[in-house]
């Protein structure tokens, strides 16, 4: 059911009357409330239920309880920020990254949801966090990570792992507690996106992409409405991550476990970093291009706050006119803060 959720006359509108929002019901399944805020799934008491049908012009049935969820579309928005090289594309997301910690005001009772990557392109975003971090600007003792990936067939202790990775880059050096941070694995995969709700949802999810345009471990052909499950890599990923392996394909793992599409998407924010010529494609296909399975990446047009920080390079096979667009949005925003 989809509603404005300005037509809702419900006392409720005031307290989100500064966007008209798009009311879509999840019932069944009913679902635990607990951790989320106003601008997670909300709650409606079955008193407002029968206005809600009706504006609607929907049946009402009365079910024990109704979640609603609502989602801002009238901030909803698609960004590119262009950036000369790879250091400042990556200054720019650890910027951003740490100016929406901050203005969260994370808790201990409402931690800031961050989904992760690894790969070489989020490395120096990675390596500006912990000198932030250092620096005192932000800290993670009320962040919550979830990673999006894992190989599978390759011990975490190996230093290869996805595991190992995000030790070595981030989590070793920043104040998050081992019990806040999740990495899917053979035990876990079935539950995480469960474990994911339970924590009222992602915030803010950093991406990489493939430069066959695949995020997380979705090589093309994932279905847009996947979630986290084991994914069989292509021969495409193998060969790009055997750099990982000494150049050796035989050495890097055929199967990995993965956050599906879906569970990307339904982050409330996802900013995508990409780099470099050989992501040039990539970059293309998820601004220009249609949305399709067979580049995992374009359904990310479907997100109602998608940042994509890119460099030039990566921007060498966009049309000139969807740059300069871009870039004339971005350049209205001339203090540093609002370009944020
Ligand atoms: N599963 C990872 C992705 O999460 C990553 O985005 C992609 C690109 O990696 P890189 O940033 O090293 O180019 O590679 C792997 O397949």
């Amino acid at each position: 059911m989809l509603l404005r959720w300005g037509q809702l006359n419900s006392k409720r509108t005031a307290a989100t009357s500064n966007s008209s929002r798009l009311v879509e019901q999840t019932d069944p399944p009913l679902r635990e409330a607990g951790g989320w805020n106003h601008r997670a799934p909300l709650r409606l008491s079955r008193t407002d239920l029968p206005t809600a049908c009706k504006v609607a012009n929907r049946r009402y049935h009365p079910p024990s309880q109704v979640f609603l969820r609502a989602v801002p579309i009238a901030i909803a928005k698609m960004r590119l920020i262009i950036r000369e090289n790879k250091q400042q594309t990556s200054l720019w997301v650890a910027e951003y990254i740490v100016h929406r910690i901050n203005a969260f005001k994370p808790s201990k009772d409402r931690p800031f949801v961050l989904g992760l990557p690894t790969g070489s392109s989020p490395e120096l975003v990675y390596a500006n966090l912990v000198k932030f971090y250092k620096n005192g600007r932000v800290s993670f003792k009320h962040v919550v990570t979830f990673n999006m990936d894992e190989y599978v067939g390759i011990p975490t202790s190996h230093p290869q792992s996805y595991h190992s990775f995000m030790f070595k880059h981030l989590f070793q050096h920043v104040d998050i507690p081992p019990s806040q941070i999740h990495i899917p694995s053979l035990e876990n995969y079935q539950q995480y996106d469960d474990l994911i709700a339970k924590y009222g949802g992602i915030e803010l999810f950093l991406c990489g992409v493939g430069s066959d345009g695949h995020i997380a471990f979705n090589e093309p052909g994932s279905s847009l409405s996947s979630k986290t499950r084991i994914k069989t890599l292509t021969k495409e990923t193998i060969m790009a991550n055997a750099r990982f392996f000494d150049g050796n394909i035989e050495a890097v793992p055929k199967s990995a476990i993965t956050v599906g599409v879906k569970t990307v998407i339904d982050a409330r924010e996802v900013v995508l970093i990409a780099d470099g010529r050989g992501k040039a494609e990539a970059v293309r296909q998820a601004l220009e291009g249609s949305i399709s399975h067979m580049w995992t990446v374009t359904a990310l047009q479907m997100h109602p706050k998608f940042v994509m920080a890119v460099d030039e390079a990566a921007t060498e096979e966009l049309r000139v006119k969807t740059v300069k667009y871009f870039k004339e949005i971005e350049g209205d925003q001339d203090k540093p803060k609002a370009k944020l």
